[in-house]
């Protein structure tokens, strides 16, 4: 493991172990092997995986610094579930439940979670059926997965049941959050992201329907 990624990880994740950033770079490897056999990320940033994926996912963590139960919706190459799961290893009592409705995607991510030896169950789902089966949770996380008027409505659950959202969103959240302001209220806290420049994380609570 490289002394470089260890000290760009303890940037985001302060208290990270040299052990944990291991079975990080042992992720890593394994999505690129699986990477060859099925689609898992758009190829154009398999050169980048540790920057514009595994750090991307870190983030998260210490932004919600008491959390134990996460839930991630539409996990398909493990961002941010399975690199969530790996730091969550060392939060005693902590765990991960990662929705990917794609069988051989859900076939990856359990074989990731397995080689780490991390605190997550995968489902593989659609994430309308998993409300009963998953229960209330602190945190829910998804990236890439859709609009944020459609990740509410996705969401609704568990962030009507007092769990806070972490989205990663991309430039274009301004407009996303106006659109979604026709449907919902809530609170939000807009946290510039650490690794894309014209990124940010939403941390979104308190989601109620607007009634008309
Ligand atoms: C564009 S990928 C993003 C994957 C990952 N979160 C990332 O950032 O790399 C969206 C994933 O969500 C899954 N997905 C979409 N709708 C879903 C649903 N309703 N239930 C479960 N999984 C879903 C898809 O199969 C796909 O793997």
């Amino acid at each position: 493991m490289s002394e470089d990624r260890f000290q760009q990880l303890r940037k985001i994740v302060p208290a990270v172990s040299r052990e944990t950033v291991e079975a990080l770079a042992a992720f890593e490897t394994l999505f690129r092997k699986w990477s060859s056999a099925i689609n898992l990320a758009s190829p154009s940033t398999l050169p980048h995986i540790w920057e514009r994926h595994i750090l991307d996912s870190a983030q998260l963590l210490p932004l919600a610094s008491q959390a134990r139960k996460w839930l991630d919706l539409g996990s398909g190459g493990g961002f941010p579930g399975v690199v969530l799961a790996i730091l969550l290893k060392e939060r005693i009592g902590s765990s991960v439940d990662l929705v990917e409705s794609n069988g051989k995607k859900a076939a990856f991510l359990r074989t990731a979670i397995a080689q780490a030896g991390a605190p997550g169950r995968v489902h593989a789902e659609r994430i309308e059926a998993m409300w009963e089966r998953i229960g209330t949770t602190d945190i829910v996380t998804a990236r890439a997965l859709a609009s944020l008027r459609d990740l509410f409505a996705l969401a609704e659950p568990w962030l009507t049941s007092g769990a806070t959202a972490l989205f990663q969103k991309g430039r274009d959240y301004r407009r996303e959050i106006e659109e979604s302001h026709d449907d919902w209220a809530f609170d939000l806290v807009e946290h510039p992201s650490a690794v894309g420049k014209e990124s940010v994380i939403l941390e979104i609570s308190n989601l109620r329907k607007i009634r008309r």
